[in-house]
């Protein structure tokens, strides 16, 4: 039975929004909803426009016969600065502050609905790239690293502390830990990534970096290129930074564990990404 476009709409934008990066041709959507090819164009050209006009993505079109359309996850600047500063206002309160300069974030990257955005904006920032894994390390930068992954439909890997036998044989770097200045070890099962693999690293925060620039070291190991770095917050540090390029969702400017104070404030993201000035209160 022929479907009717309204129906259509719904049912096209639920697949195509599941399926992130997957080409699915008209000849699919045709025998799928028992209509026309040229109905289907329609269609798709509706869904075009409103996941554009509404920044919810791009949605490519390939001509051809072994063309079709692909959904491309995005986020536009008005929704980004938006949830960008709730954030900063959510992390601006001093019982988040954790002895050694660290802000507790365990609540904010265990709800869905900002890990959700956080994985739109990161894979925002890479749309153009070519991204084969996001590597994270464990424990926190998990859930975020699913987040970007899902949105790039890509795997993702982590990067662990501890060995495991579960794991198979790894290979393993020493880093140093940028805020203790200890060194430390990481270990990636052999298994996790090809070699010539484009990685994109990302994390829930960043102190000294030394744990981002283990990643770094890791990814070398691989044969692998790095693509980028981007983690959810960056920490106030008076030392030089283990790594110089990255992206921060939110910056802490300022921890007082005396009078107990902290501020948080967009991270370099938005003026990165959007290339604009970012707003008079976080200028
Ligand atoms: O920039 P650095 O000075 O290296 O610090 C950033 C590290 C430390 C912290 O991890 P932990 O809380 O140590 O570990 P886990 O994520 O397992 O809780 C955070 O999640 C980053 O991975």
């Amino acid at each position: 039975m022929k479907t009717r476009r309204s129906d259509r709409l719904i049912d096209m934008t639920r697949y195509f929004m599941e399926r992130p990066h997957t080409l699915i041709s008209l000849t699919f959507f045709a025998e799928r909803y028992e209509s026309a090819k040229s109905s289907i164009s329609e269609d798709l050209a509706i869904i075009k426009r409103t996941f554009q006009e509404r920044g919810i993505g791009i949605l490519e079109t390939i001509p051809g016969a072994a063309g079709g359309a692909r959904y491309v996850p995005s986020i536009d600047e008005d929704e980004a600065r938006e949830f960008i500063e709730e954030m900063t206002e959510n992390l601006s309160s001093q019982d988040r502050l954790l002895p050694g300069g660290y802000v507790y974030l365990s609540d904010l990257l265990g709800r869905p609905d900002v890990l959700r955005q956080v994985g739109r904006l990161i894979a925002r920032q890479y749309i153009d790239k070519q991204i084969d894994a996001v590597m994270t390390v464990a424990t926190k930068g998990v859930p975020i690293a699913q987040s970007v992954a899902t949105y790039l439909d890509v795997p993702f890997v982590i990067v662990r502390r501890d060995s495991k036998i579960t794991e198979g044989s790894t290979v393993s770097v020493n880093y140093v830990s940028g805020s203790s200045e200890r060194i430390e070890k990481m270990e990636l099962s052999k298994r996790s990534l090809k070699r010539g693999s484009h990685v994109l690293v990302v994390d829930d925060f960043m102190k000294g970096g030394g744990t981002v620039n283990g990643m770094k070291s890791m990814i070398e190991e691989f044969e692998s290129e790095l693509v980028g770095i981007t983690v959810f917050a960056e920490g106030s540090f008076e030392g030089r930074r283990m790594v110089e390029e990255y992206t921060s969702l939110l910056k802490v400017d300022e921890v007082n564990t005396v009078n107990k104070t902290i501020h948080v404030s967009p991270g370099s993201y938005l003026k990165k990404v959007f290339g604009k000035q970012q707003s008079n209160q976080e200028a």
